[in-house]
């Protein structure tokens, strides 16, 4: 299945980039021959309070964030405004859903047939680093092996490589490391895989006689940051290396560890982990640390490290240049922007009327709704009591709904992720544990019912939508509480050729004359590779701890109290403060009799 916008209407909904915009002669492919180049642009009827209290009418606006509250308040209980986002969600419309299905070789309708991923192709890529291997432009031209090529045609139906791919693969397949970024939904689990496995294929050697049985040797160690994506990339990986010998196995917490013990008997290539799955409340930089400079891993040099992430923040791109050597920094398009697939819309709710406001967005999206049960609803919530009371609550009425969240045993969140990829319950809350990664091919609109503290997050949960080429639907709750990524927020609606309601840039300009702004510092967005020395940042540094929203905070909140510089909500469902069991039985001996081999550390980690 794959969802398109009808193009007249899209471009209705996009203004021209102002000048100060970062791509000015980008237009995005699926825009083009539209009436985009008139410039017109129509103004929905959510559009109706601006001026009364913007600028131009000053009232409301001088007076702060109370003043404009009061104006929006307006504006939500204007059902116009609702009905305007599910206008766009029945905007959708499915392409060859059943063709899909069919000809996608694990029936997950994820295959590139009807995929726009034209979509991609004009995108600027920036390659940093000495000797950066040519790119591929047909995986035809890559030498992967026969097996790996006919997996990638036959059962992936993959016809050609995404950019990041034609980018990322030889640089790997060279043995460079690579930190690599690009947008979310843009391919990169297959840039990581194919090279990795094509590594093993190429030095994989019979083991060693008298080497202890029960050990696992596992030549590539693929890190996740959290159990449901971990699962996605073994699935995604067996799927790849399908008739190719190579052995992936898969180890994470909160799932029967006897099964997983087993597995890795049997061997093991290409282990995938995700070494603990809680909150990150203390940062990750030492467990991170402990797994790739401790235990028994290579050194850098002698170990390949790939890094893939669809945002890359200064300080984490400088923490992880540790675990690297001579790397390539590739970025296809602006490091955390987002996808021009994604149609954003940011719609002013107070937070106690946001229950109102998704039920009437719902219930009108319903209505109208022309995409039955397949067409997905994802919404995020701050923390995992939230999503329980909205779950029940939107049960109560009348709309079949799940919930996923760091709380829940494993059992009830893959139970959970299944409903609501099978469409049981099409409406799935979800804290940032489902934010990253995630592939679920028939969500069609992401709901902010609380916007994250990080702008990184608000891009990899809108990621969930808009992804392969598809087009999606992103709609945010705003209030003055978030006034934090008021600016970077209208950038990326910018950015993607959309309009950034103007409430929105006065809140950004309210923001960064506050006090609070001023106590933030410096921005920690990195813009593209950091050892340039201007990583072209934009946005503005935040007070994250300020913005907390009235979701019990403490215990309850999915995000620790103290998150440190990096918000550690970038990181929700990592926690490598304890070293999984499994792991730990391998790595003990990792590289003892390893042959030799060299080792690869990928990761989807972002
Ligand atoms: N070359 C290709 N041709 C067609 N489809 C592809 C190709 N590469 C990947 N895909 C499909 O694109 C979708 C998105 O890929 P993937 O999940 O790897 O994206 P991602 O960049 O890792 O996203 P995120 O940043 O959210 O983790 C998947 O359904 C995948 O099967």
């Amino acid at each position: 299945m794959s969802y398109s916008y009808f193009s007249d209407s899209y471009a209705e909904a996009v203004q021209k980039p102002p000048p100060q915009m970062f791509r000015s002669n980008y237009l995005p492919p699926h825009l083009r021959g539209s009436n985009f180049s008139d410039h017109s642009v129509r103004h929905f009827p959510d559009d109706r309070g601006r001026g009364r209290g913007g600028r131009t009418g000053g009232r409301g606006w001088t007076t702060g964030g109370r003043g404009l509250g009061q104006r929006n308040e307006r504006n939500a209980r204007n059902p116009s405004q609702y009905q305007t986002i599910s206008d766009k969600f029945n905007e959708l419309k499915i392409v060859n859903e059943e063709k899909n299905e069919n000809e996608n070789g694990n029936g997950n309708g994820n295959g590139s047939m009807g995929i726009n991923f034209d979509a991609y192709e004009d995108i600027p890529v920036e390659i940093t680093g000495s000797d950066v291997p040519k790119p591929a432009n047909t995986f035809a031209e890559i030498d992967l092996g026969d097996v790996l090529n006919d997996n990638i045609k036959n059962r992936c139906k993959y016809v050609k490589p995404t950019p990041i791919q034609r980018h990322a693969i030889p640089v790997a397949l060279a043995g460079r490391d690579l930190m690599a970024c690009a947008q979310t939904g843009s391919g990169k689990t297959a840039a990581f895989c194919f090279p990795i496995i094509s590594g093993v294929l190429n030095t994989k050697s019979p083991p060693a006689y008298g080497r202890p049985e029960m050990v696992a040797y596992p030549i590539a160690l693929i890190l996740s940051p959290t159990r449901e994506l971990c699962c996605q990339i073994f699935e995604e990986a067996k799927k790849f290396c399908f008739q190719t010998g190579v052995k992936v196995a898969v180890a994470y917490g909160g799932a029967p560890i006897y099964s997983q013990l087993r597995s890795l008997e049997r061997g093991v290539d290409i282990l995938v982990a995700t070494p603990a799955d809680r909150m990150l409340d203390m940062g990750f930089e030492p467990q991170i640390r402990k797994i790739v400079e401790r235990l028994d891993m290579p050194p850098s040099g002698p170990r390949q490290t790939l890094l893939f992430s669809a945002t890359f923040p200064t300080e984490i791109q400088r923490m992880a240049s540790d675990f690297l050597k001579n790397y390539i920094f590739l970025s296809v398009g602006r490091v955390g922007s987002s996808t021009d697939l994604i149609l954003q819309k940011v719609v002013f709710v107070e937070d106690h009327e946001k229950q109102e406001y998704l039920r009437n967005l719902l219930h009108d999206q319903r209505a109208k709704g022309n995409l039955g049960r397949t067409a997905l609803t994802l919404v995020f919530v701050e923390t995992k009591r939230s999503a329980d009371s909205l779950e029940n609550w939107l049960c109560r009425s009348g709309f079949p709904a799940t919930a996923i969240h760091g709380d829940k045993v494993q059992f009830e969140r893959e139970r959970a992720l299944r409903s609501f990829k099978n469409g049981i319950t099409p409406i799935l809350v979800a804290t940032d544990v489902a934010s990253r990664g995630l592939d679920i091919p028939c969500v069609a609109h992401v709901i902010n019912f609380d916007l994250p503290r990080d702008v990184d997050s608000y891009v990899h949960r809108i990621g969930r939508t808009g992804r392969a080429g598809k087009s999606g639907l992103a709609t945010a709750f705003f209030n003055a509480k978030n006034s934090s990524i008021a600016k970077q927020i209208s950038d990326l609606m910018k950015e993607a050729h959309q309009e950034a309601p103007e409430w929105l840039n006065q809140y950004a300009d309210s923001y960064s004359s506050s006090s609070d702004y001023r106590r933030g510092g410096s921005s920690r967005f990195g813009g593209r590779d950091f050892r340039s020395g201007n990583d072209g940042s934009y946005g503005n540094a935040a007070d994250y701890g300020g913005n907390a929203a009235d979701y019990g905070g403490g215990s309850a909140a999915d995000y620790g109290g103290s998150a440190a510089d990096y918000g550690g909500t970038a990181y929700e469902g990592y926690d490598y403060s304890a070293p999984p069991p499994v792991a730990a039985d391998f790595s003990g001996s990792y590289g003892g009799g390893g042959g030799g081999y060299e080792s690869v550390v990928a990761s989807g980690w972002d």
